[in-house]
């Protein structure tokens, strides 16, 4: 299999790795578009025995696989700028946010499309994507792409489309949320006069302790909650403290409006 990663940027890259470590490609049979030659000689260190191209180098594409690896807001462009003809058996992958597969079929004027949402532990193989694929897609299309994506962690066909921009503002997004609460557990620890490289460690290894224990234990999370909030103790005085200031509604609006922004990326 051939694949073409257009937009060679976190995500394409991430993907790029994947595959690769896992043998499902070779290295010649990858070809990396970027916009400009700027970053051509790192990712060529990076990928030696990969193709690089320009976008505007590019008027033939040798692929049986596009990723489409851009960011939303560029794809018009790069849609209404292809030097080459899309033939009639490639597939094109797409792992942008917001835009639909409708979109992408009436821009690329190609109906093969698979659309997808991973999130950034990709680059670890420990990722979670959720995809759809247009109608017409046969079923050993679509095993093939998912071969694929389980190189970079765990995939999730889901039937409905609409679900994609949720799956966005949940688990493609949702690395970042971990990281702003981690940030902020790290910085009370600071505040408290723990040293930061030492708070980092507490916290840390408190989140893989707990997220180790919430997924090997039969009880909800109220139920593990309560085993932690001793009556009249400190947790308990923390969480008076989130009620109180609305944090879990906080965190849901915030995630709502994740997945509004996701729709309003289509355009
Ligand atoms: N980051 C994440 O965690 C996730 C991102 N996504 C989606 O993945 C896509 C990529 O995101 P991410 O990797 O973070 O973004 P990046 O900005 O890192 O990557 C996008 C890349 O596309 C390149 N690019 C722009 N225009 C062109 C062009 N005409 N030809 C070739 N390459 C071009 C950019 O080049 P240059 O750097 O030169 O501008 C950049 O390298 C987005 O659509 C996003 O919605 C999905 C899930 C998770
Ligand atoms: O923030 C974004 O738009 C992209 C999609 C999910 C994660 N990053």
């Amino acid at each position: 299999m051939k694949i073409a990663i257009l937009g060679a940027g976190n995500m394409g890259l991430s993907f790029s790795k994947s595959f690769l470590k896992y043998e499902l490609i070779k290295p010649e049979n990858l070809h990396l578009i970027i916009r400009n030659d700027s970053k051509f000689s790192k990712i060529s260190e990076e990928f030696p025995k990969s193709k690089i191209s320009t976008f505007d180098e590019v008027t033939d594409l040798d692929a049986d696989l596009i990723i489409i690896a851009v960011k939303p807001q560029d794809f018009q462009h790069v849609a209404e700028n292809f030097k080459f003809q899309l033939k009639e058996n490639q597939m094109v992958l797409s792992i942008m946010a917001g835009i639909k597969i409708e979109k992408i079929q009436t821009l690329l004027h190609h109906p093969l499309v698979v659309r997808a949402m991973p999130n950034s532990p990709t680059l670890l193989g420990m990722g979670i994507t959720g995809y759809t694929a247009a109608e017409g897609i046969s079923f050993s299309q679509l095993i093939n792409i998912e071969r694929l994506l389980n190189s970079t962690g765990r995939s999730v066909y889901l039937e409905n489309e609409e679900l994609l921009d949720g799956v966005t503002a949940l688990s493609g997004s949702g690395p970042a949320y971990f990281y702003y609460i981690v940030d902020a557990m790290i910085k009370a620890g600071v505040e408290m006069g723990i040293e930061e490289n030492l708070s980092k460690l507490f916290v840390k290894q408190t989140m893989l302790g707990a997220y180790h224990l919430m997924n090997n234990s039969e009880k909800s999370l109220e139920e593990l909650i309560k085993d932690v909030a001793s009556k009249g103790g400190t947790t308990e005085a923390a969480l008076k403290t989130f009620d109180e200031n609305s944090c879990k509604e906080i965190l849901k609006k915030g995630i709502l409006n994740a997945e509004q922004r996701a729709k309003e990326l289509n355009g």
